[in-house]
């Protein structure tokens, strides 16, 4: 079997970082400077996507465990505490909390909606049985 290393660019789908719409229109050493910022930008942004994976992933085995012992999808006593804490944090690292607060619900809303799929498919596969 062939392993595929998802840290490489798909061959079929190329990125290429220079892809700008300012080609051609801003003076060549702006556009260094730009492509040399826009490289970390990259590298966060794949970091994130690398991020939420992991974080669904966590998710997802808790989708199950409340599948399985017919727990409530949201929780929203747990919320309030991430949320607080995630706005301290937030204001540490001068990022605006109300982002970082429409952010962390935006996620949880994703993850709920996966726990409800998951109850439902498990509650259809055990009755089936
Ligand atoms: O910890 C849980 O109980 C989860 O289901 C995970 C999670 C989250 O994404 O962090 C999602 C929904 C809940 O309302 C609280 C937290």
């Amino acid at each position: 079997m062939t392993e595929q290393n998802h840290a490489l660019p798909d061959s079929a789908d190329p990125f290429n970082p220079a892809a700008s719409s300012l080609s051609g229109h801003v003076d060549g050493s702006v556009m260094d400077e730009l492509l040399s910022i826009r490289s970390s930008i990259d590298n966060i942004d794949a970091t994130l996507v690398f991020l939420l994976a992991e974080r669904f992933k966590a998710t997802q085995k808790v989708g199950v465990l409340k599948a399985t012992y017919k727990l409530p999808a949201g929780d929203p006593g747990r919320e309030a505490a991430q949320i607080a804490r995630l706005r301290r944090l937030a204001e540490d690292a001068h990022l605006d909390p109300a982002f970082a607060e429409k952010f962390l619900n935006f996620i949880i809303s994703e993850v709920i909606r996966h726990h409800e799929a998951i109850a439902e498919d498990h509650q259809a596969s055990t009755k089936q049985a």
